[in-house]
């Protein structure tokens, strides 16, 4: 099996596909999240990796919307604990720091030392690039934001650790695939809900059918539909698996509505 996930070498994504899929033959670094989700639709892989939603920064957008995109599936989530870290040069030290180098959510998740520090901030496309980076501009002034284990990849030094803004810091990642594997008793269902028609009150009328079936909702984020503004589609995250009876009727009422319902997944998180 071949597994993409985003690199290089030293990412969260990595720590967790390589801990998800233990029986891969083959793991294949991606230089974006966009990547992942492309090399799983063209076939170039099994399942790629990708992170769906952080604790403290919220939903990671590309990956729901690259689902849409390139017509993939969740097969399951995994939900890890996340600790940040400085990570500098032999001469950087919390005193000489004035840039920190991350990607955007890693950056979001040390929002309150960044910004009591005042320190800039430098974008780039994980973790491990942010290690890079710093290791290749060799400046005292510079410090990456990623795990400890980056340190020793690039040859850099552990400056503080657990740095974001509070300790209970989790992202759930999730495992996607070009087939709808919709496995009866699974215990969650991911839907993607495209209204009919705006009106008064339409979401919460979506709403109450999860409600009137006892149906748990686990998440729920709104996404523009690209056609115009202040239209959304919503991707509804159920605590009840595909095939099951809530959900069937569910499903059945919301179309009965005239609602489009699309099926992005059944599935149960993944303990490792
Ligand atoms: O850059 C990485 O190390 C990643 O795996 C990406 C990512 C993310 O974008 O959310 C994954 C987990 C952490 O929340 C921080 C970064």
């Amino acid at each position: 099996m071949k597994v993409a996930y985003l690199g290089p070498s030293g990412t969260f994504s990595e720590e967790a596909a390589v801990r998800l899929f233990s029986d891969a033959d083959t793991f294949l670094p991606q230089e974006s999240m966009d990547d992942v989700l492309q090399a799983v639709s063209c076939a170039d892989v099994d399942k790629g990796v990708v992170p769906i939603e952080n604790s403290i920064a919220g939903t990671i957008d590309t990956s729901i919307d690259g689902l849409l995109t390139y017509r993939l599936f969740i097969e399951a989530d995994v939900i890890f604990p996340i600790s940040l870290n400085l990570i500098g040069t032999d001469h950087c030290s919390l005193d000489t720091i004035r840039r920190v180098v991350s990607i955007t959510p890693a950056l979001e998740q040390c929002r309150a030392l960044i910004r009591d520090k005042g320190w800039a901030c430098d974008r780039v496309g994980s973790t491990a690039i942010a290690a890079k980076v710093v290791m290749e501009r060799n400046q005292p002034e510079c410090a990456a934001i990623a795990s400890k284990c980056v340190a020793d990849i690039y040859g850099l030094k552990l400056i503080a650790s657990d740095i974001q803004d509070n300790k209970r810091n989790h992202t759930r990642f999730i495992i996607i695939s070009r087939n709808s594997h919709l496995h009866q008793h699974q215990k969650k269902t991911m839907l993607l809900v495209t209204p009919a028609t705006e009106h008064v009150g339409m979401l919460a009328s979506i709403l109450n059918v999860f409600a009137t079936l006892s149906i748990n909702l686990s998440w729920i984020e709104s996404r523009p539909t690209g056609e115009k503004l202040g239209e959304y589609r919503f991707f509804i995250e159920t605590e009840a698996g595909y095939g099951s009876d809530p959900m069937n009727k569910a499903i059945m009422i919301l179309r009965t509505f005239g609602h489009e319902v699309d099926i992005l997944g059944s599935y149960s998180t993944k303990i490792i």
